[in-house]
């Protein structure tokens, strides 16, 4: 495939200590050379080396920058076309002339995750990859660095393969039957191997399936947010569970105006934690907007953490808060043990049987590990799958294989009532083509161009 030569800056825009203009394309060397001034043109030097030389402006005979210039030939190359990287001094103005030259002088500036749409064009990698690769990048936590990682190596690519050549091997059975339809034994036979088969499949799907909701939790942090009335201790508990004190504590009620966000890794389990102001009726103008932004932060919660203070009694405030939160994933966390006890903690739990609480002392660090446990709990049943498994964490992902499970499903069924064997094979073709969208093949242009153009510029 012969596409135009692109350009970007791939590196951050800003100043740093050296900022890549990266070119792939057919041109690529050729664009390069006509700005390059080193010891060799580019042309002539081995593929896979860096070269250092200067930037002149053609036109002026401006010297412009001193670069390092890497040469990549295809196609053993991030695109499988030919890249030329120029590493330059990180300032943003420099880094921006040389990417304007290379303009000039034949390139077409590239848009965002052009050059991984070219990999992915070029067959270097499928989709499924090339979303790993943009998930890797935004991934905020170890855990999910990792499983972008994976996903970008290829793991549910491999995965899915296998399962669609699986369908294969079935629909080459039923072929047989199709083509033989006068010999009764070759139905049987087919329609238990069939059935047998495409279970194997089906039970597959419906494993990574199952590893999507941790899979989400991996990718994008529990989002998890502290809650309760002023002065309970929420900022405290953040501040403690993330090991730094990026939130304000005081002794004064209403301290925390609007929502804090830190992601923290507790028992292996990236939350996305959200600090919210204490939540009460309030003239304050300011306060009054934290108020209202912990009630919507509340609402989008998969954990809510609910402090409460030991030293005080449970309010007609704290039971309508409780209430509205009925059908959430709510721990309750009765703070500051070390005051004298005037929480009926047993009331607590009759009341909300359904909500664990765990008892701390944050000012003390007591009683925090156990409500790491809970969390780690609630969430992963006690352990968290190795990292090493499959996960599926995409949501276009998700649906294909919810859609790819059902597709099989009415096959295995089909096949169970005698229905005539070719409608079985329709349906084993459609979970074969549900599963290829997966990787993306058969994907329409336009999902192509969706799912590129939320890359960075330069990737
Ligand atoms: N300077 C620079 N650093 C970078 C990148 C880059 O493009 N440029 N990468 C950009 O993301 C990442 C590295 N990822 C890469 C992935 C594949 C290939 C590549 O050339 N693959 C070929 C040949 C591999 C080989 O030589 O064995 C292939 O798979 O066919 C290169 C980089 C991170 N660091
Ligand atoms: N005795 C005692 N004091 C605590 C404990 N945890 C926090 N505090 C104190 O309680 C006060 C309020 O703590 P914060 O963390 O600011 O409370 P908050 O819930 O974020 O308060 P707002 O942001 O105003 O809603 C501070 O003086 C803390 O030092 C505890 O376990 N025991
Ligand atoms: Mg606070």
């Amino acid at each position: 495939m012969q596409l135009e030569t692109i350009s970007s800056i791939s590196t951050p825009v800003g100043e740093g200590a050296i900022a890549i203009v990266r070119l792939s394309g057919v041109d690529a060397v050729e664009i390069a050379d006509r700005l390059y001034k080193g010891a060799n043109p580019l042309e002539s030097v081995d593929s896979h080396t860096i070269n250092y030389g200067h930037i002149v402006d053609p036109e002026t005979g401006e010297t412009v920058e001193e670069v390092m210039a890497a040469i990549m030939r295809a196609p053993r190359t991030y695109t499988r076309e030919d890249i030329v990287e120029i590493n330059c001094h990180g300032g943003v103005h420099t880094v921006n002339r040389v990417l304007q030259l290379t303009l000039k002088h034949g390139a077409r500036m590239a848009e965002p995750g052009e050059f991984t749409k070219r990999a992915f064009l070029n067959g270097r990698i499928d989709l499924s990859q090339a979303e790993g690769v943009m998930d890797f990048i935004r991934s905020k936590t170890t855990e999910a660095s990792k499983v972008a990682n994976q996903q970008m190596q290829g793991r549910l690519k491999t995965h899915v393969e296998g399962l669609r050549q699986s369908i294969l091997n079935i629909l080459a059975q039923v072929e047989v039957n199709i083509d033989y339809p006068e010999y009764d034994d070759v139905e049987e036979a087919t329609t238990s191997f069939l059935e047998e088969e495409a279970q194997k499949v089906k039970d597959e799907i419906r494993k990574l399936l199952k590893s999507s909701a941790q899979g989400k939790i991996l990718r994008e942090g529990l989002s998890t947010v502290i809650v309760g009335k002023p002065n309970v201790g929420k900022s405290s508990l953040l501040n403690y569970l993330i090991q730094d004190n990026k939130a304000i504590v005081t002794d004064v009620a209403g301290t925390t105006r609007d929502i804090l966000e830190e992601y923290v890794n507790v028992n292996g389990i990236p939350l996305k934690l959200i600090d919210t102001a204490g939540i009460r009726d309030t003239d304050d103008i300011v306060e009054k907007i934290g108020v209202e932004r912990s009630r919507q932060a509340l609402k989008e919660a998969e954990l809510i953490l609910y402090v409460l203070n030991n030293n005080e009694p449970l309010t007609d405030e704290d039971i309508e808060i409780l209430d509205s939160m009925s059908d959430q994933n709510v721990i309750n966390i009765v703070n500051k043990l070390d005051l004298e006890p005037k929480l009926d903690i047993e009331d607590l739990q009759s009341r909300y049987p359904d909500m664990p609480v765990v008892r701390t002392s944050i000012i003390n660090g007591t009683g925090v590990d156990d409500l790491e446990d809970r969390i780690a709990g609630l969430f992963f049943e006690g352990e968290i799958q190795s990292v090493d498994s499959t996960y599926v964490s995409n949501n276009r992902h998700i649906h294909l294989l919810e859609q790819a499970a059902s597709a099989i499903s009415d096959a295995i069924e089909s096949a169970g009532m005698d229905v005539p064997v070719d409608i079985v094979q329709i349906d084993l073709v459609k979970t074969w083509e549900l599963l290829g969208e997966v990787i993306g093949e058969d994907v329409s242009e336009q999902l192509i161009d969706q799912l590129f153009s939320q890359f960075c510029l330069g990737k």
